[in-house]
């Protein structure tokens, strides 16, 4: 399955210990991620990880993208609630297209985990079902 990961700069730290304790399972999956956060979980784990840019130039809209093809299966996003972001509006497109197109999303690091023991589980099966139906948004 494909999984995007994105943190907000106060998030890396906590993205980089999720991709180190859940590598295992990553390493199943074809991993995308904006440039910053890309890098991150790369130095972290080793794990081969396609980059998108910077957030703040444009990453979560190709992120977007893949969603809109339904080609995206599972994204976690550690969002910063703290801060202001210069690319507010395409950090809430990147999550409004995750709820036109199903995609499971986890926008902080308790529900990463849930979702990432679920993906072992294989309780993320459905997407399959997902890809078998491109038809449904058309
Ligand atoms: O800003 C981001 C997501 O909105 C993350 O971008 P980076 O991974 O490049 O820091």
């Amino acid at each position: 399955m494909k999984i995007a990961l994105i943190a907000h700069d106060a998030k890396k730290p906590e993205m980089a210990r999720i991709a180190t304790a859940y590598q295992e399972i990553l390493a199943h999956h074809e991993l995308f991620a904006t440039g910053h956060t890309g890098q991150v979980v790369t130095d972290a784990t080793g794990l081969p990880v396609h980059r998108f840019n910077s957030g703040p130039l444009g990453g979560d809209q190709q992120v977007g993208a893949l969603v809109s093809e339904n080609q995206m299966d599972l994204i976690i996003f550690l969002r910063d609630p703290l801060t202001a972001q210069p690319h507010e509006p395409d950090v809430n497109a990147l999550l409004r297209l995750a709820d036109v197109y199903d995609v499971p999303i986890a926008t902080n690091a308790g529900t990463a985990e849930v979702l990432l023991r679920g993906l072992a589980r294989g309780l993320l099966a459905f997407r399959q079902i997902v890809h078998g139906d491109e038809s449904r948004h058309e």
